[in-house]
C-alpha cells in the first residue's frame, strides 16, 4: 500500500519506519530539505533518532503533491499547534474518502477543538478520520520494542482498517470508538508529566510523583466525560498507559521539560537545545480554556500553566494544592 506520513520528527520518523518495515511504501513529508536528502541518500534522519536506521521502503519530499499523490493513507505527525494549517496544505491532493490517521497529541488553540475535530471541519467526511494514541515513545517503537497502542474512529471500519495497516508483532493495536476520549487524553498526559517532572525538580519524591499522576488521572476523566468521551478511555493505553509512559520514561521531553523548569530552564531555552515539541506546555493553556467552557475544575493543570504562562512561583503554586478543601476520592 503507499502510506503518506506528514511530519519527520521522531514519531513520524518512527511510524514511517514501522509502516515500511511492514511491506508499505511510504513517502514522508519533511519540513527541511536536509531530512529528505538524510532518509532517501542514508536512511537516516539527521534530526531526530539520528542512531536509527530508516526503513528501505521509506522515501522522503518536501513536497506536498509528490508525498501525497496515489496515497491510500495519510498519517499526520506533525505538532498539534499547526494542525489547521497542515489540514488545509493537504487538502488538494487528498481525495474525499482517503483514510487519514492523526498521531499528533493537543488541543487547538482558541477553539478547544480536538485534533480530529480540526481535520473534519477542514477536510470533511468524518467517518475517514482516527487518531491514534498510547504509550508509545519513538525511541523504542523505532527499535522494535513490544508496544501497544488504541486507534480510534467513530466508524468501526476506519478503526479497523489503521489497525491492521499499524499491527506488526512488536507493534500491538486495539480500537475505540470513543475519539474524544482517547484524544483528550492524549493531550492530558503530557501536562500532568510537567507537574511530575517540576516536582522531582523541587526535591520532592515518588509519594508525590504518584499523588499528581492519580489525581491528574482523576482530572482527565472529569473533563473526558464532560466533553463527551468515555471515562473507561482513561484507564485504557490511551489515559493511564501513555500517562504512566510519559510521567517515568527517560524518553519523555514532557517530564524531563517540568524537571528542567522547575530547576531554571525556560521554554525558549529547552526548545532551542533539543529542537522537540513540548505538548504539555501549550495543552495546559489549552485543555485550561476546554475546562472553562465545561465547567471542570482541574486544579493541577490550573498550576502548571500558572507557573509557566503567568511566572507563578512553583512551590507556592504547590502549596496552594494542599490547601484545597479536603474531600472524598471520587465525588
Ligand atoms: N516523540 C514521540 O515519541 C511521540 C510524539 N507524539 C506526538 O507526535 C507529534 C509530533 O511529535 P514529534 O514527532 O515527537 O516531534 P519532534 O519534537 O520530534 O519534532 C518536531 C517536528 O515538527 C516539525 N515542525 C515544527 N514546527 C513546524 C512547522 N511550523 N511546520 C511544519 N513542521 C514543523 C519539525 O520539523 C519536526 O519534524 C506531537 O504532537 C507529539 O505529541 C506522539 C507519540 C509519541
Ligand atoms: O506522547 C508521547 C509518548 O507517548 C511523547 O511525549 P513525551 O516525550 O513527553 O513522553
Amino acid at each position: 500500500m503507499k502510506v503518506s506520513v506528514i511530519g519527520a520528527g521522531s514519531w513520524g520518523t518512527a511510524l514511517a519506519h514501522l509502516l515500511g518495515t511492514a511491506g508499505n511504501d511510504v513517502m514522508l513529508w519533511a519540513r527541511k530539505p536536509e531530512v529528505c536528502e538524510g532518509i532517501n541518500a542514508l536512511h537516516r534522519n539527521p534530526r531526530y533518532l539520528v542512531d536509527s536506521s530508516v526503513s528501505e521502503r521509506v522515501r522522503a519530499s518536501n513536497d506536498y503533491e509528490t508525498v501525497l499523490r496515489g496515497s491510500q493513507a495519510v498519517v499526520i505527525v506533525t505538532p498539534s499547534s499547526i494542525m489547521r494549517d497542515v489540514a488545509c496544505d493537504i487538502r488538494p491532493f487528498v481525495s474525499e474518502d482517503t483514510p487519514i490517521i492523526i498521531c499528533s497529541k493537543g488541543v487547538e488553540a482558541g477553539t478547544g477543538l480536538l485534533p480530529v475535530q480540526v481535520f473534519e471541519q477542514e477536510l470533511g467526511n468524518a467517518s475517514r478520520l482516527a487518531a491514534l494514541t498510547g504509550p508509545n515513545h519513538a525511541e523504542e517503537v523505532i527499535r522494535g520494542i513490544a508496544s501497544g497502542t488504541v486507534i480510534a474512529s467513530s466508524h468501526r471500519d476506519t478503526a479497523l482498517f489503521f489497525q491492521r495497516l499499524f499491527a506488526t508483532d512488536t507493534f500491538r493495536t486495539y480500537v475505540s470508538d470513543d475519539v474524544v476520549g482517547a484524544e483528550i487524553c492524549a493531550a492530558f498526559k503530557n501536562v500532568i508529566a510537567i507537574a511530575v517532572g517540576a516536582s522531582y525538580g523541587i526535591g520532592l519524591g515518588d509519594n508525590t510523583a504518584a499523588l499528581i499522576m492519580t489525581r491528574g488521572l482523576a482530572e482527565m476523566s472529569r473533563l473526558v466525560e464532560a466533553c463527551g468521551g468515555t471515562a473507561m478511555t482513561c484507564l485504557g493505553l490511551a489515559g493511564v498507559g501513555d500517562l504512566i509512559a510519559t510521567c517515568t520514561s527517560e524518553h519523555s521531553r514532557n517530564r524531563t521539560f517540568g524537571y528542567r523548569l522547575a530547576t531554571g530552564t525556560t521554554l525558549e531555552q529547552y526548545r532551542e537545545e533539543t529542537h522537540m515539541v513540548v505538548e504539555g506546555a501549550l495543552a495546559c493553556k489549552t485543555i485550561d480554556f476546554l475546562a472553562k467552557a465545561h465547567q471542570v475544575e482541574l486544579p493541577i493543570t490550573e498550576m502548571v500553566r500558572s507557573v509557566l504562562w503567568e511566572q507563578a512561583d512553583f512551590h507556592e503554586a504547590a502549596d496552594a494544592l494542599f490547601e484545597r478543601s479536603l474531600k472524598p476520592e471520587f465525588y
